[in-house]
């Protein structure tokens, strides 16, 4: 059986928190690969910035370069629509019967997880596996795997309006995505 983390997510932008979640989640379950899987509509929040679904494919396939182990998962994007984790988990189990799914969450979606779509069915189809983030509760009646990780107090919506400020981002995101959010004026960025 492969092992493949999935750490889906909106990625608007994808920033150092992220990376550092996927890659603690690969070396501490011996993963074989992470891949990033930007949906298309989140299921639970507005897509905020004005940005294109091709911005956040883009920005989530810079932050990832370099690296063997993350690989980009189009699944939700090419199928458009709201990105609910259960159908992609359908889709993808049944293209690749011979694999063994971990779903790789932070604090705020486990907290969230009573509300998922078919959340029952989900659980018995995948492993979640959670991460602490400052400022919500890793406490679940939901069977989630825990892995110890640095905590990282970062999020899309601060490093938006830090675009929109002028503040700095340098080591809060990729370089290239830095390069791709001030190219293209992202989130108000000069
Ligand atoms: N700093 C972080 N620590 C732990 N988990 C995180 C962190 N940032 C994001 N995640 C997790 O990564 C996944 C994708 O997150 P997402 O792309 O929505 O980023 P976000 O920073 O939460 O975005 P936004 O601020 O726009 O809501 C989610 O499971 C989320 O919980
Ligand atoms: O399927 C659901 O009901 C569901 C509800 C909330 C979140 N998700 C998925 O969880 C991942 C993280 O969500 P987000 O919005 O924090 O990026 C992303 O892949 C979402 O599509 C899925």
């Amino acid at each position: 059986m492969r092992k493949v983390g999935i750490l889906g997510g909106t990625f608007n932008p994808p920033h150092v928190g992220h990376l550092i979640m996927a890659n603690e989640v690969l070396y501490a379950l011996k993963l074989d690969e992470v891949r990033f899987m930007p949906n298309a509509v989140p299921p639970h929040k507005k897509l905020d910035g004005n940005v294109s679904d091709e911005s956040r494919r883009r920005m989530t396939e810079l932050a990832i370069e370099g690296n063997d182990s993350f690989l980009l998962e189009t699944i939700e994007m090419n199928r458009s629509g709201t990105s609910y984790t259960i159908d992609t988990m359908r889709e993808l189990i049944h293209k690749e019967p011979d694999t063994s799914f971990y779903f790789i969450i932070g604090a705020d979606m486990i907290e969230y997880l009573p509300k998922w779509h078919e959340i029952d069915e989900l659980m018995k189809l995948i492993t979640f596996v959670g991460v602490k983030r400052p400022g919500y509760s890793t406490d679940t009646p939901y069977p989630v795997m825990l892995i110890e990780t640095p905590e990282i107090h970062l999020s899309s919506t601060v490093l938006r309006k830090k675009a929109a400020h002028g503040e700095p981002l340098l080591y809060l995101l990729p370089d290239g995505v830095i390069r791709y959010i001030k190219e293209n004026g992202l989130y108000g960025a000069e």
